[in-house]
């Protein structure tokens, strides 16, 4: 069965739709963007998923303190980092019990740990912008445990679970009715969705 991954969520009802209708992961923003939330806030958001679904803080380029000192106040259980994080910096996080998720485009190397890294992510060249791109293109590329993200959507996950093969998705702008505005209609729609076709 697919793993699913429901992204950038900010508000309580969310958190509990997603995990009724059967997230694997749950995303908690902490970087620039318009689902950016406080650690606070994402711990207050944490505290209501049960242990069986992880939570992911999701970064873009911060320093590994930073990073660090967001994960710990939120009390994610993994890392999603997005853009320049240099490979290495991040392995005393993996030291405290946090999983590594490493956000790469479809150019990379597509080999799920080739970054020292538990989960995958391959994203569209613009992380957060919900544009779909040409997923066909990491079939048979990407291998191990990977996340197939950017521009996903109810309407359009299962051609793109056909077209990649993915071993899971991730999704956010595209169970939004604005940036940042989940719809729990939608989450659920996306949950469904993916778990036929996958
Ligand atoms: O959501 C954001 O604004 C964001 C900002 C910085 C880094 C990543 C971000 N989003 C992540 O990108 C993927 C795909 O999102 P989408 O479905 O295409 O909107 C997902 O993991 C988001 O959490």
């Amino acid at each position: 069965m697919v793993y699913v991954k429901i992204c950038g969520l900010s508000e309580p009802e969310h958190v509990t739709t997603a995990v009724e209708a059967g997230a694997d992961a749950i995303g908690f923003v902490m970087t620039r963007s318009p689902r950016r939330i406080a650690p606070e806030r994402a711990a207050e958001l944490a505290a209501l998923v049960p242990a069986h679904v992880l939570t992911v803080g999701v970064f873009r380029g911060e320093d590994p303190d930073t990073v660090r000192a967001a994960a710990l106040a939120s009390g994610v259980r993994a890392i999603q980092l997005h853009g320049k994080h240099p490979h290495g910096d991040f392995t005393a996080l993996k030291d405290l019990g946090l999983r590594l998720i490493r956000a790469v485009d479809a150019e990379a190397d597509l080999r799920c740990g080739a970054y020292d890294e538990d989960l995958l992510l391959v994203d569209a060249p613009h992380a957060g912008s919900g544009q779909a791109w040409d997923w066909a293109a990491v079939r048979g590329r990407a291998s191990g445990q990977w996340l197939l993200a950017g521009g996903l959507s109810p309407s359009n996950v299962t051609e793109a679970i056909a077209a990649a093969a993915p071993w899971g998705v991730d999704v956010s702008s595209g169970v939004e009715t604005s940036p940042g505005v989940k719809d729990p209609a939608l989450i659920r729609a996306f949950l469904e969705t993916a778990r036929r076709a996958g």
